[in-house]
């Protein structure tokens, strides 16, 4: 079957869209549903790499092939061969229920995450049964019709059928810095592709509808089509977890290898002791450590769905908890993201509608979808009517300019539009009334004041010029752009939103700074923080900033809150420096020229219905463009964490000064301190303990400050508390061998007891820094703690206890545990604060909260 219709080294774009059609077998309407899934059957969806959806099937099949399971499992099974039927099959029970509760878990969980992030993947927009409709790039096919709109990246390789003031940023295929203008007709020249586009570039102005010829990996850049891949690089919470799982895993190792060693050098049975050493190992692995942190992690991330808040990357939830900066641009988050039209001023400072009305033009035949735009072509209805694009330079957001050359019949005038300063400087002449007059440097600065007053007022302006056009309509080049007539200024209401102010306070509670990085004017920016509560006595601009040397700047970032006239790539380069002076940086913003910022970011947020490119840098999507919905997310994004730090902290006290104690006592003792199958059932039950962890409440104290990842504290932490947990287990051995002379049998279940109820409850000890009555643990965790323990505590009374060689011990010894239990609670919550003693102010990152109104 042909599945490649035509070949990327057959330049597709040397073929005309209905030559194409035909190769395609379709036509240019677009494809019928029933036809497009027919397709995607054969071509394969459209992405690079193959889903990451992993059957259940392999997901057992995974965890069996592991080290240590492989071993129990090869175990297990001679065993039962060689005639311990009972004590083998447990072996293989109890391997059983761990990989599948793992996996059940787990998969449940993955699967609704990856729900809520398919939610929000970027959508493309194809022709299917006769009417556009957006579907998932995904399943994008050969045949369809596409529409691409300005923002938009593009989902696969098409021809172009027909556009209008139609740009493509190709910077991340080609390298090609400038945005390529494109076309619907085939060039002369064979290498010219200005009639196509291709998977991974940026629709930066227009509108086009092309057919799209080849999709996924048959595309001319494939993989290179970067910004459509998500970046599946590791987060540093995920690098740190892995660290400390390694960690885990060579203590675990090392102790196994010595436990076996010292045993078959003393001449103890070899196959006993290293199954004892395996059941050891499993006891010491955190191997919940993955399914609880995804599990985890997924929860959070329901439960930040339902505070309108979209997960794209699950670690970024960590990432979110521990924001210290939060950048954003102004409009549509600080501001509401309707801008309206206020005022159209003639350069004699009198309303006049001329000014608004070239502007409408402009916006309608320049093909931006901006905000600014919009408010022109809605603030002069009609002013476009009749006029057609002859020639344009697409609005750059580094020049903060743009123009087109308009052309109505005999009329020919190129209108420039652009951030006053910029456009003023260009201009030699203005308008008054009907007349044209010259305009000197006088002139430019009472333009310039008049600017100034209006920003003050809050209005943001942008300043029209023209130029009478003779001769044929071409492509506008920065050299036309000179000797212009100010034509006057638009002015927009851009307000404040009333929720603002109050979100910003709640961010500062959270310790978190926050910092406007916008493009607009300094003035209004200064006024805007002003009005928000944020302390802007200081406005830095992209003038000064591009003054200052890296260092220098990191100084400054930390010190101001307000940036104006930032051009795109200095937004990523603040968003650098601030994490050069060690914070943790958010990056909120929806326009193209946000990506690099959004990109440069620890946590990139953007908003659901903003520019493709900003969406797919972005880790978060906020449903809603609120700060607000920030703050929730961070505090569930902390809550997420606390509670994965809670399983961390008890594997790394509890669960391994109990095993520690049992590789001492294996070789000081003349028998097994505990049996094989006896360790894997301490270390299920101990694993269900843990299940109502994902579910647990946070005390506010807990999510008050940024949380992050602190390997040292947790050291300390492992340090004050495994050995605790050890000295009563030896304190538990003493009393065993010397009080009561217990049998070996009897000093197995009396520990097995000691040891289950110790790790079990301490969970209620280790899940707060607070005292355990004054910060409740959810009713999930309770139970999930009280029915392991129940078990644990009913089993070696039972007919089953005796399959694990389980016997009743004396009412003494009894009694004797459950004191040394509740001591070693009691101590455990006596120096817990030692444990998790904060570090000192000095060594604490900086969430320096700036309110400048209370
Ligand atoms: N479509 C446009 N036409 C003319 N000038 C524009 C246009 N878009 C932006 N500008 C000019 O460029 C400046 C920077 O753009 P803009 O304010 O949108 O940047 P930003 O960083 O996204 O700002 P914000 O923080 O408001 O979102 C504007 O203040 C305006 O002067
Ligand atoms: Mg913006």
């Amino acid at each position: 079957m042909n599945t490649d219709p035509i070949p990327t080294e057959h330049r597709f774009w040397r073929h005309s869209p209905p030559q194409a059609a035909e190769t395609l077998a379709c036509g240019l309407n677009g494809l019928a549903e029933a036809e497009a899934a027919e397709r995607l059957e054969r071509y394969g969806p459209n992405s690079d790499a193959p889903s990451h959806v992993v059957s259940p099937l392999r997901a057992i099949l995974r965890r069996l092939l592991e080290p240590l399971s492989l071993i129990l499992l090869v175990a297990g099974v001679i065993s039962m061969v060689t005639g311990d039927v009972i004590g083998g099959a447990i072996i293989v029970l109890i391997l059983t229920l761990s990989i599948g509760l793992d996996t059940v878990q787990e998969g449940h969980a993955v699967k609704a995450a990856e729900e809520l992030r398919r939610s929000v993947a970027l959508k493309a927009e194809v022709k299917r049964d006769g009417t556009y409709r957006e579907i998932d790039v995904e399943t994008v096919v050969p045949g369809d019709i596409l529409r691409v709109r300005a923002g938009d990246i593009v989902p696969a390789d098409a021809l172009i059928i027909e556009c209008t003031a139609f740009t493509a940023g190709e910077a991340a295929l080609t390298g090609e810095p400038y945005p390529v203008t494109k076309q619907a007709n085939m060039p002369a020249e064979a290498d010219d592709s200005s009639n196509a586009v291709f998977r991974g570039s940026v629709a930066q102005t227009g509108e086009a509808v092309a057919l799209v010829v080849n999709t996924g990996p048959r595309t001319m850049f494939g993989a290179a089509a970067s910004a459509l891949t998500e970046a599946q690089g590791r987060t540093p919470f995920e690098r740190d977890l892995h660290e400390f799982g390694l960690v885990i895993a060579r203590l675990t190792l090392a102790l196994v290898v010595v436990v076996l060693t010292v045993r078959v050098v003393f001449g103890r049975p070899v196959m006993d002791s290293l199954l004892f050493s395996v059941a050891l190992a499993v006891g010491l692995t955190p191997e919940l450590l993955p399914m609880i942190t995804t599990v985890t992690l997924s929860r959070g991330a329901l439960r930040m769905a339902k505070r309108k808040v979209i997960v794209k990357r699950l670690a970024a939830i960590h990432d979110l908890g521990a924001m210290s900066v939060l950048c954003t641009d102004k409009t549509g988050t600080l501001t509401s993201a309707e801008i309206t039209l206020a005022r159209s001023i003639a350069p004699d400072g009198n309303d006049n509608p001329r000014a608004a009305e070239l502007g409408a033009i402009a916006a309608a035949l320049g093909g931006d979808r901006g905000s600014l735009d919009t408010a022109l072509i809605a603030g002069a209805d009609h002013a476009s009517d009749g006029w057609i694009l002859g020639g344009q330079q697409t609005f750059d957001f580094s020049r903060r300019l743009g123009s087109v050359l308009a052309i109505r019949g005999q009329d020919q005038i190129l209108i420039v539009k652009g951030a006053p300063e910029t456009v003023i400087a260009l201009c030699t002449r203005q308008r008054c009334g009907t007349a044209i007059e010259p305009i000197d440097e006088d002139g430019r600065a009472a333009m310039r004041e008049r600017v100034r007053v209006l920003a003050q007022d809050g209005l943001r302006t942008v300043a029209i010029a023209s130029r009478p056009w003779s001769g044929a309509p071409r492509e506008i080049e920065s050299s036309d752009e000179q000797e212009l007539i100010l034509e006057g200024l638009c002015a927009f209401a851009d307000p404040p939103k009333p929720t603002a102010a109050s979100a910003i306070a709640q961010l500062a509670r959270a310790g978190i700074t926050l910092k406007i990085l916008s493009g607009d004017d300094p003035v209004v920016v200064k006024r805007l923080a002003g009005l928000v509560g944020l302390k802007a006595d200081r406005v830095l601009s992209g003038s000064d900033i591009a003054e200052l040397s890296d260092d220098a700047l990191a100084v400054q970032v930390r010190s101001t809150d307000a940036f104006g006239r930032l051009a795109p790539d200095q937004k990523s380069r603040i968003v650098k420096a601030l994490q050069a002076s060690g914070e943790v940086v958010g990056f909120l913003g929806d326009g193209i020229n946000d990506a690099p910022a959004l990109k440069a970011a620890d946590i990139g947020l953007s908003v659901e219905g903003a520019t493709g490119v900003a969406q797919s840098a972005a880790d978060i999507i906020l449903l809603a463009a609120d700060l607000e919905v920030v703050a929730n997310g961070v505090e569930e994004g902390r809550r997420t964490f606390a509670n994965i730090l809670k399983y961390v902290r008890m594997g790394a006290s509890s669960n391994f000064g109990n095993m520690l104690s049992m590789a001492i006592a294996s070789m000081a003792l003349p028998f097994l301190p505990m049996l094989p199958t006896q360790i894997l059932l301490n270390n299920l039950l101990y694993d269900l303990s843990e299940l109502g962890i994902p579910f647990d409440r946070v005390s506010p104290q807990a999510t008050a400050r940024p949380q992050r990842w602190d390997m040292k504290q947790l050291l300390r932490f492992a340090a004050i508390m495994g050995p605790l947990s050890s000295l009563f287990d030896f304190l538990t051995f003493g009393a065993l061998l010397y009080l009561f002379h217990a049998t070996p049998e009897e000093f197995r279940t009396a520990w097995f007891l000691e040891s289950m109820a110790t790790q079990i409850l301490v969970i209620f000890i280790i899940r707060t820094n607070l005292r355990p009555w004054s910060n409740r643990a959810d009713p999930m965790l309770t139970a999930s703690s009280l029915t392991a323990l129940v078990v644990a505590v009913v089993v070696p009374f039972t007919p089953a206890g005796a399959w694990f060689g389980f016997v009743t011990p004396p009412f003494a010894v009894l009694a004797t545990i459950a004191g040394l239990v509740v001591a070693y609670l009691v101590c455990a919550e006596a120096l817990k604060s030692l444990a998790v003693r904060p570090r000192p102010r000095s060594l604490q990152r900086g969430p320096r909260p700036h309110l400048g109104s209370p």
